[in-house]
């Protein structure tokens, strides 16, 4: 089995015609992956995503082969998928205003040249959803394109294809998930091409590292909002004076990494109505 990608969470192997992804323990704060492992992450947004692309299935057919056909040392957290024509975008839908779309409104009153309405704050619920597509950058951020650029890259029907998905995948997971006191502020999916030149959804699917998870009963616009997930670990890296914040970064203590272990148990709970075994 070849290695092809191994990103900042996961590593991605080639197998025959199929591919498998293999999500880790690690966890990444201000795009750091910090050393200690976060123990069972990996397996917990692994059935999380499933669990999604079985609900979406309806809506939009997925890249998944088998969770189980994966070697026996990634059981549960790894899915064999059928290997697709990757589309250069990474298509991103907003419910909230909050990162680098906030910063991109304060300065154009747009994101991803989608205009906004004018007064929207840190955390403002948007009026309705928004694509906000950004490029696969190499190396570093993500760049906004608009759909335009998006259209011209990959065709307008492409391009029409995949705003609507996204949007249509947004919604389904955002009202699922604030039925349970969950809000997903935005999320980012990947889509590839089968063979037949069908859109198929790829990647992972409407989890904590793709998406931003808050607590709905926290949530107070205009100011930033605490991660369902992530909170534990970015409160105590800022009480780190000696940290500047780059790679390796420093050990997490077992109080932080069994409180976030815990907030992924809950994330998968809540959102699934299943008891993590
Ligand atoms: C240089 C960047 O490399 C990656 O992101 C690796 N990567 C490839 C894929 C993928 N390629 C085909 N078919 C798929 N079904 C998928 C998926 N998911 C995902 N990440």
């Amino acid at each position: 089995m070849e290695l092809v990608h191994s990103g900042k969470v996961r590593e991605v192997y080639a197998d025959g015609d199929d591919l498998i992804l293999v999500a880790s323990d690690r966890v990444s704060v201000y795009d750091v992956v910090l050393p200690t492992p976060i123990p069972d992450k990996g397996r917990i947004l692994t059935q999380l995503s499933l669990w999604w692309f079985e609900r979406l299935a309806d809506i939009v057919p997925n890249h998944v082969v088998s969770a189980a056909d994966v070697p026996a040392e990634w059981a549960g957290r790894a899915i064999r998928c059928r290997r697709l024509e990757m589309l250069p975008v990474e298509c991103i839908a907003r419910g909230y205003l909050t990162g680098l779309g906030l910063q991109e409104y304060r300065k154009n009153g747009t994101v991803s040249g989608v205009a906004l309405p004018d007064g929207l704050t840190e955390a403002s619920q948007l009026p309705e959803p928004v694509f906000t597509p950004t490029t696969k950058a190499a190396e570093g951020h993500d760049e906004f394109i608009t759909y335009d650029e998006v259209a011209s890259g990959i065709g307008a029907d492409t391009a029409d294809r995949l705003r609507e998905l996204t949007l249509r995948i947004y919604s389904r997971g955002a009202e699922t998930a604030a039925e349970r006191g969950i809000v997903i502020a935005d999320t980012k999916l990947e889509f590839g091409r089968a063979p037949d030149g069908t859109i198929v959804l790829a990647d992972e699917v409407l989890t904590p590292d793709s998406s931003r998870f808050w607590p709905a009963d926290q949530w107070r616009p205009g100011q930033p909002q605490n991660s369902l997930d992530k909170q534990f670990v970015r409160d105590w890296s800022s009480t780190l004076a000696d940290w500047d914040r780059t790679p390796p970064g420093p050990r997490i203590p077992d109080d932080i990494v069994e409180a976030t272990r815990a907030r992924y148990v809950e994330c998968y709970e809540r959102i699934t109505g299943e008891s993590w075994r």
